[in-house]
């Protein structure tokens, strides 16, 4: 007898997407508009993962500066904006991402995303990368009003393509990631290339892989292939 086909929901930055030079744009536009210095990628790298809001607000942080918060929100605008303009300039899938998806799809897999971009973001940079329609639904950080880690946008997006939580799993880089899975009772991969302060084995992942050619050996170890 086999199994039915898994539902595999995919976290975006980090995970599918090498995003992090376009976000440092838009962050570098954003703290300009302060007249503060850019921040090297190496060390924004650590501050992404948990939304456009919270990465502005660590780079002020960085930064030394501590703002009244309607500029801050000015700043998050001026981040949308510039991210808005730019966020495939230099952002692509991450190496064996679309040999990955095209073999879970072979394979009958339902396949979600789950970010906590905001969504309408996410739906445009996956389209500007030619990778939208491969999955059933996209599920950013204001889908259902609540961000990961809150077991919601997982769950909603396992719903969403009408998988089975049972069955599914959630794909990430980075705590928000592992504790949005826990929440909802799912096993978590970690790829280990993402962004994460902490180094990806220590983030309590049930596996970590460091490409995605491992990833379907990860999922047949979980025993979901
Ligand atoms: O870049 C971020 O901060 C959030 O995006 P992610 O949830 O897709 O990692
Ligand atoms: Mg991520």
């Amino acid at each position: 007898m086999t199994s039915p086909a898994p539902t595999v929901v995919f976290d975006l930055d980090g995970t599918l997407v090498e995003s992090a030079p376009d976000l440092v744009g838009a962050l570098t536009a954003a703290l300009a508009a302060e007249n503060l210095p850019p921040i090297p990628e190496s060390e924004v790298r650590a501050m992404l993962g948990a939304g456009a809001r919270a990465l502005v607000e660590r780079g002020l942080k960085a930064a030394g500066v501590t703002l009244p918060e309607p500029r801050v929100l000015e700043l998050y605008r001026v981040f949308l904006d510039h991210y808005d303009a730019h966020m495939a300039d230099r952002s692509h899938l991450f190496p064996g991402a679309e040999g990955a998806l095209d073999r879970l799809a072979g394979r009958g897999a339902r396949l979600a995303v789950c970010t906590n971009k905001l969504e309408r973001f996410a739906v445009k940079l996956l389209g500007e990368l030619g990778a939208a329609e491969r999955f059933g639904a996209i599920v950013g950080g204001d889908t259902f009003g609540v961000a990961k880690p809150d077991a919601a946008p997982v769950l909603g997006a396992i719903r969403a393509v009408g998988g089975d939580p049972a069955r599914a799993v959630m794909i990430g880089d980075s705590m928000t990631d592992v504790a949005a899975a826990r929440a909802a009772g799912i096993p978590c991969v970690v790829m280990s290339f993402g962004y994460t302060p902490v180094p990806a084995r220590e983030l309590g992942g049930d596996v970590t892989i460091d490409r995605f050619d491992e990833l379907d050996a990860a999922l047949a170890g979980l025993g979901l292939l």
